[in-house]
């Protein structure tokens, strides 16, 4: 069965975009990314969709989005909520998942106060550290390899991800 090479899952801010992109490039596959898959075929921001429609439309579009790309040669990024939601959890049984860990002395110099992530535009830290606190088992939970990105620069984890996408092509 074709399937995505990785699928990045973490918390905003993780890098999960970046790298996937990075890793993607390196790997020379296409590169999807679900939050930018729906902004694409939405014609809007994410921001926009959160405030003029909810957040339980932008969750059903992602779920959309998710279970769309999971039967093709890719490197996949979710949205960070997207693996909350129990119907793309249980999409990811099977899939080699990866979950780019960060902590929020390091989350919160990566996500500044943009307004590009709705569910942050409030007291940004704080409810970064709830969320991660909330999110952490079911991240924990779905990953078949976890790399933790604190400390280390965007090149570093694009490397560190290679070399587990590499030895688990090989095993
Ligand atoms: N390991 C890292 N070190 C420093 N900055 C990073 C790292 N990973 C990502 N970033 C930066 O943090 C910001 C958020 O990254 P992004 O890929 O959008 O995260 P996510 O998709 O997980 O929310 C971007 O500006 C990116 O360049
Ligand atoms: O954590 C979340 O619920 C969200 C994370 C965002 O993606 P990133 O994790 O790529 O920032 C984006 O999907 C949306 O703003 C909601
Ligand atoms: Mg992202």
């Amino acid at each position: 069965m074709v399937s995505p090479r990785v699928i990045l899952i973490g918390p905003p801010g993780a890098g999960k975009s970046t790298v996937g992109a990075m890793v993607a490039d390196r790997l020379g596959l296409p590169f999807v990314d679900t939050d930018a898959l729906i902004v694409q075929e939405q014609q809007r921001s994410v921001s926009d969709i959160f405030v003029v429609d909810g957040e339980e439309t932008f969750r059903r579009l992602e779920a959309d989005a998710a279970r769309r790309s999971l039967d093709a040669e890719t490197v996949l990024a979710l949205g960070g909520g997207a693996p909350i939601q129990d119907a793309v959890a249980e999409l990811l049984a099977g899939h080699r998942v990866l979950f780019l860990d960060v902590a929020i002395a390091d989350a919160s110099g990566r996500i500044g106060f943009d307004q590009s992530r709705p569910l942050l535009a409030v007291n940004p830290r704080a409810t970064w550290s709830r969320m991660m606190t909330q999110r952490r088992p079911a991240y924990e939970r779905l990953a078949t390899w976890v790399v933790d990105t604190a400390g280390k620069d965007v090149e570093t984890v694009v490397e560190e991800v290679l070399a587990h996408v590499t030895k688990v092509d090989h095993d």
